[in-house]
């Protein structure tokens, strides 16, 4: 199929560009490399530069389907600086369904994100018809997109699928987490692993067993498959939304400690307070997922620490040779 990759040279969006290939897509990368990376994006994809308001220069009609990953996605930054996640997320959205639109292309799969459920009642793992009642700006937004295409589906006869990611992790073959700031747990343990500095927690008095927040860390690679099922599953006309998630949740201490075990390092943190807007659990139901979409996830924890430690060293071992 010949497809259109919004923010293929971000983080998520080049593993799942690097499975399309695979799978034998024609793919062109749209992305204004604000987070992005121009080396990121894999060899056999097309890149073109650009906002996506301006996603109607590269439309073509035998475009087959759009996955739209281009945004601005930190939940912090959209409590200070909400006017550029409106501006993206939402109008960039609106934009680039009023290209589709006007190219005739009627399939989108579309990076929505468990920011939508808020804080949720329990610490219970979340499931798609659980009340969406955001806390930020950026949840706020994903969600305004997703009843977007909801009513896209109804109107206009758009084949949309929502897929809420639950917290992204690890790395695929040389594509990883490369944000500058880097606000991401994961990430950020893995530096202090690598260069010897301590890392923060980021509140230690949330009602969980350890008094640090409790996530739901999903490989990318296994989230990147899940991609390929839901290009299958956006049938004209309807919107569906999916979850996913491993089903299981770690505390921030918990992550802290698989990071030591396997780097082998002693990775010094230091206990902070709570960071504004952040949620105490977040946990998938990906139940949904599984029987809708035949997707499951295939790797734990310690997998996903061990692929982003790799892809950590690599990265300090190619800029010393630079
Ligand atoms: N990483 C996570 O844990 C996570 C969780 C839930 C949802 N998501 C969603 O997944 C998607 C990808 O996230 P990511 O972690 O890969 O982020 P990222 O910042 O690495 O990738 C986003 C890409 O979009 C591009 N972009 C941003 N604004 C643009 C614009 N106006 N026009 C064109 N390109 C633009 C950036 O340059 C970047 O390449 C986002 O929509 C995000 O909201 C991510
Ligand atoms: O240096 C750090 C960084 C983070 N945390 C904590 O670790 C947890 C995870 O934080 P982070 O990795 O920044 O991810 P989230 O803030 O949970 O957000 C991610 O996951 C959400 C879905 O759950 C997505 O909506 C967002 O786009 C994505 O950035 C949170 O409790 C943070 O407070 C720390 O304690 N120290």
């Amino acid at each position: 199929m010949k497809l259109l990759v919004t923010g293929g040279a971000g983080y998520v969006g080049s593993v799942v560009t690097a499975l399309l290939l695979e799978a034998g897509h024609d793919v062109t990368v749209l992305d204004d490399l604000s987070t992005g990376h121009r080396d990121a994006v894999p060899a056999g994809a097309r890149t073109v530069v650009a906002d996506v308001h301006n996603a109607a220069d590269v439309l073509t009609p035998d475009t087959a389907a759009v996955l739209h990953f281009a945004a601005k996605s930190l939940v912090g930054e959209s409590t200070t600086a909400p006017a550029e996640y409106w501006r993206t997320n939402v109008a960039g959205t609106l934009a680039l369904l009023e290209a589709m639109d006007r190219h005739g292309v009627d399939r989108l799969v579309f990076s929505s994100t468990a920011a939508v459920y808020g804080e949720p009642a329990s610490a219970a793992p979340l499931r798609e018809d659980d009340p969406p009642v955001p806390t930020n700006p950026y949840g706020a937004g994903k969600l305004a997109v997703d009843r977007m295409l909801e009513s896209w589906a109804h109107a206009y006869g758009l084949g949309a699928v929502s897929l809420r990611y639950f917290n992204v992790a690890g790395a695929h073959r040389g594509l990883g987490e490369r944000h500058d700031p880097e606000t991401h747990l994961l990430p950020n343990l893995l530096r202090a692993a690598l260069e010897g500095t301590p890392a923060r927690v980021h509140g230690t008095d949330h009602p969980t067993p350890d008094g640090t927040a409790v996530r739901d860390y999903l490989h990318v690679a296994d989230l990147a498959r899940a991609h390929l099922l839901a290009l299958e599953a956006a049938v004209p006309g309807t919107h569906r939304v999916f979850n996913l998630g491993t089903g299981g949740g770690h505390s921030v201490r918990e992550v802290v400690d698989t990071v030591r075990a396997v780097t082998g390092r002693p990775v010094a943190v230091h206990d902070g307070p709570r960071r504004p807007g952040d949620p105490s659990v977040l946990v998938a139901s990906n139940e949904r997922a599984r029987t809708g979409l035949g997707w499951e996830p295939a790797r734990g924890l310690a997998e996903t620490v061990a692929d982003a430690w790799e892809f950590t060293r690599a990265r300090a071992a190619a800029r010393e040779t630079a």
